[in-house]
């Protein structure tokens, strides 16, 4: 049996500057009061999955960090600055991928760093360099429709990388995926978040995903959602889904974040 840390407070003490400060943080939606008082502090390079019961607010406490929808208590400050509106500093990737389907994976990319009129717009050979992270040589002239499911939300995550944001938030970007092509996926996105040393906000429905993938998994409770578990996942990197999961400590995480969960 191992021994793990699962005692660390709820917004422990990062160790370096956060990334994000979220702070007594309350949402609601009309009547319907979706957050309640959540705190959490993400560091800087710090990969975060959200894990919580369906309908806690998981999709609604990451577009508040995205500056995407408003709150009425509480503070977000991401990078020191508070949170008013959305931010060059931040990546979004939404569950679908939304490709113009008339644009190929060049144009998708380009289109979508023009979004962001302030950032220096991207040359061929950054266009080129940013294909490459995605693992799409060879498909730069391709269209959506081409690509499989999995190509697809390369591209998407290419379009909120390519405007170099420090932090990504990504809402379930690998649910609609079978389970091969997310470990794939997976194991990409581990790879671009290592490369590209990004602040990553994740929010999941797959506890193995969490685990893979973070460094701490927030675990949030049923709705009004709050913040109710703060786990630090202490795997060794690089981490890979066919190894890492023979990992007794994998069987330990998993076990607690599914008791956590109602799922165990
Ligand atoms: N724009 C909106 N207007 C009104 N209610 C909303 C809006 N967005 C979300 N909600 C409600 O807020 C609650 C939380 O939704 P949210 O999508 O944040 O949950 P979630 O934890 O991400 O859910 P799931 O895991 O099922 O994706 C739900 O009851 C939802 O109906």
């Amino acid at each position: 049996m191992v021994a793990l840390d699962m005692s660390r407070p709820v917004a422990a003490e990062a160790e370096s500057r956060p990334a994000i400060r979220i702070e007594g943080v309350c949402k609601w939606f009309g009547d319907l009061k979706v957050l309640d008082t959540v705190d959490a502090e993400i560091a800087d390079c710090e990969f975060v999955s959200i894990l919580g019961p369906s309908g806690c607010g998981k999709s609604t406490l990451l577009r508040l960090m995205a500056g995407l929808v408003p709150y009425e208590e509480g503070n977000i400050t991401l990078l020191d600055t508070p949170v008013e509106s959305p931010s060059a500093d931040v990546g979004f990737v939404f569950q679908t991928s939304n490709l113009l389907p008339w644009a190929n994976v060049r144009k998708n990319l380009l289109l979508a760093a023009e979004l962001d009129r302030k950032a220096t717009q991207p040359d061929e050979a950054a266009i080129a360099a940013m294909v490459e992270t995605l693992g799409l040589t060879g498909f730069e002239d391709s269209y959506p429709h081409e690509l499989s499911g999995g190509m697809r939300h390369r591209v998407a995550i290419g379009q909120a990388l390519i405007r170099s944001p420090r932090v990504l938030l990504m809402d379930e970007p690998f649910g609609a995926l079978d389970a091969l092509t997310r470990d794939h996926l997976n194991v990409e996105l581990l790879k671009i978040w290592q490369k590209e040393k990004k602040t990553v906000v994740l929010v999941t429905h797959s506890i193995a995903e969490s685990i893979l993938l973070s460094d701490r998994v927030l675990v949030m409770s049923e709705r009004p959602g709050r913040v109710i578990r703060d786990i630090r996942i202490d795997l060794p990197r690089p981490r890979h889904p066919s190894e890492t999961r023979k990992d007794p400590m994998f069987g330990e995480y998993a076990a607690e974040l599914g008791r956590l969960m109602g799922v165990a």
